[in-house]
C-alpha cells in the first residue's frame, strides 16, 4: 500500500501544558502533540493531564489529530507496551513511541509485544536521527501494524535533523515509509529555514517545539512563532 502524498506537509506542534494546547488550538495546527520537553526528547505528560487534554480537544471539535509521547524508555518489550497502553488508555488517538539507541537485536521482541496492541491503537514509531537509525527497519514497523513512523533527534543540544542526516537519506526514509503506507513525519530542532527543503520531500507532517518558543524548547510556546511556522508551512509566507 502506498500512502497518500500531501501537497504540503502538515504542522505537528508539541505542547507542554493545557494552556499551550489552547493556544495551539486557537492558532491552528494539524497534529497537536502532547509532550513534556523538560523531561527529554519524548517526555510524557501525566496520565490525568492527558485525560483532561483529550476532553479539551474533543470540546473544541477534535480538530486535526492529537498525539502523545510515552516517555523516553529503553528498548524493553514490557516497559514499552505498558507505557503505550497507559497513554492510549487516556483516549489519545495517536501514541508516539521512541526507539532509542541501544540493543537493536531487541527490536523484534519489542515489535512482537506491540503488534497486538498496534491493531487497536494508532502507534507512531519515532527513530532518532542522531543515533544512526537503521532506516531499513521501516518495513518492520509496517509489518507490526504501526500507523506511522517519524524521525526526530534525541539530543536537542547536538544540532537539528539536517545536521545528522543529509537530505538524500531523509528522502529515502520518506519514500520507504510512504511505500509501506505509513504516516510519515520529520522533526528535530527544525527551524523556519528547514521547512522549504524538508517540505520538498513531501512527508505528511513536520514537527516543531524549539522553534515555537522564545527561549528554547522548555520555555513557553509563543503564538507568534507558531503562527509564522504555520504560515510558512502553508506557503503563505516564504521561508
Ligand atoms: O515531535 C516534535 C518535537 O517535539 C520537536 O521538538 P524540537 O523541535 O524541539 O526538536
Amino acid at each position: 500500500m502506498t500512502a497518500h502524498v500531501p501537497a504540503r506537509p502538515g504542522l505537528l506542534a508539541s505542547v507542554a501544558t493545557l494552556d499551550e494546547m489552547r493556544t495551539a488550538l486557537a492558532v491552528g495546527v494539524d497534529i497537536l502533540d502532547l509532550k513534556n520537553p523538560s523531561e527529554g526528547a519524548l517526555g510524557a505528560w501525566a496520565p490525568q493531564a492527558l485525560v483532561e487534554a483529550v476532553a479539551v480537544w474533543r470540546a473544541a471539535g477534535a480538530p486535526g489529530n492529537l498525539s502523545a509521547t510515552v516517555g523516553d524508555h529503553p528498548l524493553e518489550p514490557d516497559l514499552l507496551r505498558t507505557a503505550a497502553e497507559r497513554t492510549a488508555a487516556t483516549g489519545v488517538p495517536l501514541v508516539k513511541i521512541g526507539f532509542a539507541l541501544g540493543d537493536t537485536t531487541a527490536l523484534p521482541a519489542v515489535l512482537d509485544a506491540l503488534r497486538p496492541f498496534a491493531r487497536e491503537t494508532r502507534l507512531i514509531a519515532v527513530l532518532f536521527a542522531d543515533q544512526a537509525p537503521d532506516l531499513a527497519a521501516v518495513p518492520l514497523f509496517a509489518a507490526a501494524d504501526f500507523h506511522g513512523v517519524m524521525l526526530d533527534t534525541a539530543d536537542k543540544a547536538a544540532g537539528g535533523l539536517l545536521a545528522h542526516l543529509p537530505v538524500e537519506t531523509l528522502a529515502r526514509f520518506v519514500a520507504a515509509a510512504r511505500a509501506e503506507g505509513l504516516l510519515t513525519g520529520l522533526a528535530g530542532s527544525l527551524k523556519v529555514a528547514d521547512i522549504a527543503p524538508l517540505a520538498a520531500l513531501r512527508p505528511h507532517y513536520l514537527g516543531f517545539r524549539g522553534a515555537l518558543c522564545a527561549e528554547g524548547r522548555t520555555s513557553a510556546l509563543d503564538p507568534l512563532r507558531l503562527a509564522a511556522v504555520r504560515d510558512t508551512l502553508a506557503g503563505r509566507i516564504l521561508a
